[in-house]
């Protein structure tokens, strides 16, 4: 990095994603099975949710004890009598994460996780959490992400996106993580390596015309409207297949220049998207050179609480083709 260096908040941010990512693997590879899916068996990503929010959140208090955290999960389902194996399991894997900063107690680990309960809101700092964001991914063994960001005084200033699935810049380590620091620029770097790993610069698409774009979408069609998408890329001169995949490594796909569009359509009126479905991914496409917006064409608002209350839907592209995207949304949506 080179000016306005967030350095602490760099140092700390790659250590919490990359020891999450440790956690959110070893669930995978001793929990997630063939027939997990089919079962509809959602244990395994359960236990990984709680874990990794323990150990970014327990990293975070190490290196910046007053900051709040505003998480997706909270602890008052472990805490449930009933859900002792459960529990087990989750302290189990932090404790297995932690291993070389101190012996970590049961209590500990339900503390770290309960501080994810920040409001958030317009005014201060604090981090937000998406301890595994692409659930779904996750447990068919594709994309998923662990997303975390900071945030001042509502805009995102910081943000570090874990995607172990995505490959490895310069096929070193194992899976991506993008950093991005407002005003400096986005870099990527191998998420899980050994020894000292340079960040590399990352950059948006260049194309000019809508026509050439790749463009990125959920999986889950309940997520985003795919028949719109379909008639949005038509009028475009779309002729490339999208790219369907989980999580915020849609953001990352579009800050590294593999796609020039990440289409987020609603699918529900009353749909809320959550500030740390997109925080990381946002400034992680800003600051590559691309821009975000709703539907609409409106910036995301980060200073309304836990949710994007004055938002509907994302755009993101390159930049420069944003104008000609958010025009042909808007003709689909009110068609
Ligand atoms: N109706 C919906 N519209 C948009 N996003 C949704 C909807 N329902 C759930 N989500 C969120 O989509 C995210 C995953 O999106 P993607 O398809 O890009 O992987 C999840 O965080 C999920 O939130 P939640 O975890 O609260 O269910
Ligand atoms: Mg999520």
């Amino acid at each position: 990095m080179t000016t306005h260096e967030r350095t602490a908040e760099l140092a700390a941010a790659i250590e919490a994603v990359s020891r999450a990512a440790q956690v959110t693997q070893a669930v995978q590879r001793e929990l997630v099975t063939a027939d997990t899916l089919t079962k509809k068996d959602r244990s395994p990503v359960t236990v990984a949710d709680f874990a990794s929010q323990a150990v970014v959140c327990e990293t975070l208090q190490r290196h910046f004890a007053n900051d709040p955290v505003v998480g997706e999960e909270d602890a008052a389902e472990l805490r449930d009598e009933a859900n002792e194996p459960l529990r087990a399991s989750v302290v189990e894997h932090v404790q297995r994460a932690l291993a070389d900063i101190a012996p970590a107690t049961e209590a500990q680990v339900l503390s770290w996780i309960d501080r994810g309960h920040a409001e958030g809101g317009a005014k201060g700092r604090f981090w937000t959490l998406d301890p595994i964001d692409g659930t779904k991914g996750f447990l068919r063994g594709e994309q998923y992400a662990i997303a975390l960001a900071l945030i001042e005084d509502g805009e995102i200033v910081f943000g570090a996106l874990g995607c172990p699935n995505l490959p490895s810049p310069a096929d070193e380590g194992e899976g991506l993580l993008i950093v991005a620091s407002r005003g400096d620029g986005t870099w990527m770097t191998p998420l899980i390596f050994e020894g000292e790993s340079e960040l590399q610069p990352v950059h948006v698409s260049d194309i000019a015309a809508a026509a050439d774009a790749n463009f990125c979408e959920s999986v889950e069609s309940g997520h985003s409207d795919q028949d719109q998408s379909v008639q949005i890329a038509k009028k475009l001169g779309i002729t490339a297949e999208p790219v369907r995949m989980d999580s915020q490594a849609k953001y990352a796909t579009v800050a590294g220049g593999s796609a020039a569009i990440y289409l987020r359509l609603p699918t529900r009126p009353g749909y809320r998207e959550k500030i740390w479905d997109h925080a990381a991914g946002v400034i992680a496409v800003e600051e590559a050179g691309g821009k975000v917006t709703d539907v609409a064409g409106k910036p995301l608002e980060f200073g309304h609480g836990r949710q994007l209350e004055a938002n509907r839907g994302v755009i993101a592209t390159n930049g420069r083709i944003h104008d000609a995207v958010v025009a042909a949304v808007r003709d689909v949506l009110e068609s």
